[in-house]
């Protein structure tokens, strides 16, 4: 026994201390493989979402269904309050390529696109070939300097994450991540996690995206941009059954540029061609977003014109006849021609009963037929209506 200054006698040292230091110990064992094992749960479970995920985005077999499954997804899995994507899109051609192919680009207002890697706001230096692939960059959000990548960040955003998607060692665009808790996204946070998920993402979107370059290679008509005969043929069928269900009426364009050969004769095969592109560009001009223009081949273009009735139908025809045959076409500053086209025009008949395939044929049939008429009774026309 030792004597205190107070003079009581303290408990041996060697015995009491040792006794609570165990407990305290256990204690803070306790506390830290609770802590330990809630944290293991929840990575575990993170991580089961995030498998969930992955096998999801690497299912999605087209462009909505990807970005959909992103902006809707990710939010929720990674407890985040801002998901967007920029794309880079030099020439604009995943936008045309995706407006074509009917996404609605409204309907996600977090997709960015910019035109150069330089504008997505990470610290990229002067980059060459040779250049150590970009790292993702963590740290406070400023609604300034990240007005490009969180155009709509909800109130309270306190720290962001803008992750490189690379293909390549090629920056094709950023994931960018937003939260309200301020120690989410800090410069010290490892990155390899949200690394890998963008690179997933990074694969995801290049597929999809060549996906879609290529059904809308296989939809087109090369030369003139519009639509080709493989795509109206399919469209006609879906349109022709849309309107027989709701009744609506739907109407057919049959177009052919008026003594062509002579233009091929005049002006040669090159010329030609650009005047079917300036002529495929006035048709379209004078047709609505829901309408679909094709070129059928050689000099001669369909179109179909949903919810028009063969007077509003012929109506249209006649202003893309005006168009045409109302101001001459330039090839060159010295070589301007006049070019007309003759519109056959016929509207679907929604009493009629039979397969949608052989209404779809008679019905291109007969406004083959009007076209036909058209040229008889001397070009540059439109004829709707079978004469008596
Ligand atoms: N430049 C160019 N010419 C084409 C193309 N496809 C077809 N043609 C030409 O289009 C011309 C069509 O001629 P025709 O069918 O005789 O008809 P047309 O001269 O337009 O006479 P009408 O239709 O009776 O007014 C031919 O000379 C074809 O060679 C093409 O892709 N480019």
């Amino acid at each position: 026994m030792t004597q205190t200054a107070t003079g009581k006698l303290a408990p041996p040292a060697s015995h009491a201390e040792p006794a609570h230091d165990l407990a305290a110990e256990n204690r803070a064992l306790r506390a830290r493989m609770a802590y330990l094992l809630e944290q293991a749960e929840r990575n575990h479970s993170i991580m089961t979402r995030h498998q969930a995920f992955d096998l999801d985005i690497v299912g999605a077999s087209n462009f909505p269904e990807l970005v959909g499954t992103i902006f809707r997804v990710l939010p929720v899995i990674s407890e985040l309050d801002n998901v967007t994507l920029t794309l880079i899109d030099e020439d604009a051609d995943i936008r045309t390529v995706m407006a074509k192919l009917d996404v609605v680009f409204a309907d996600y207002p977090d997709l960015l696109f910019v035109e150069t890697a330089d504008e997505l706001g990470l610290d990229l230096g002067r980059r060459n070939a040779y250049s150590p692939t970009p790292k993702p960059l963590l740290g406070m959000y400023d609604k300034q300097r990240h007005a490009v990548s969180f155009p709509n960040a909800p109130a309270g955003l306190q720290s962001v994450a803008l992750v490189p998607l690379l293909r390549n060692k090629r920056i094709i665009g950023s994931l960018n991540l937003g939260s309200c808790d301020p120690t989410r996204f800090t410069p010290s946070l490892g990155t390899d996690f949200i690394e890998h998920m963008a690179s997933i993402i990074a694969i995801c979107l290049e597929n999809v995206i060549s996906n879609e370059m290529l059904k809308y290679i296989g939809l087109t008509d090369s030369l003139t941009g519009v639509y080709n005969r493989r795509y109206i043929d399919r469209r006609l069928l879906e349109e022709i059954a849309r309107a027989r269900r709701q009744q609506y009426p739907i109407s057919f364009m049959y177009l052919d540029i008026d003594h062509f050969k002579r233009v091929n004769d005049t002006v040669g095969h090159g010329g030609g061609d650009e005047v079917l592109r300036e002529v495929a560009s006035r048709i379209k001009n004078e047709l609505r977003t829901s309408d679909a223009l094709a070129r059928f081949g050689g000099e001669e273009f369909v179109a179909l014109l949903i919810n028009a009735n063969l007077e509003s139908a012929a109506f249209v025809a006649e202003r893309i006849r005006a168009s045409v045959a109302g101001s001459l076409i330039t090839l060159s500053p010295s070589l301007q021609l006049s070019v007309t086209v003759s519109i056959g025009v016929a509207t679907l008949d929604l009493a009629a009963e039979g397969e949608g395939a052989d209404i779809a044929r008679e019905l291109v049939a007969r406004a083959d037929g009007l076209l036909y008429h058209a040229k008889e009774s001397g070009r540059n026309r439109v004829v709707s209506v079978r004469a008596a």
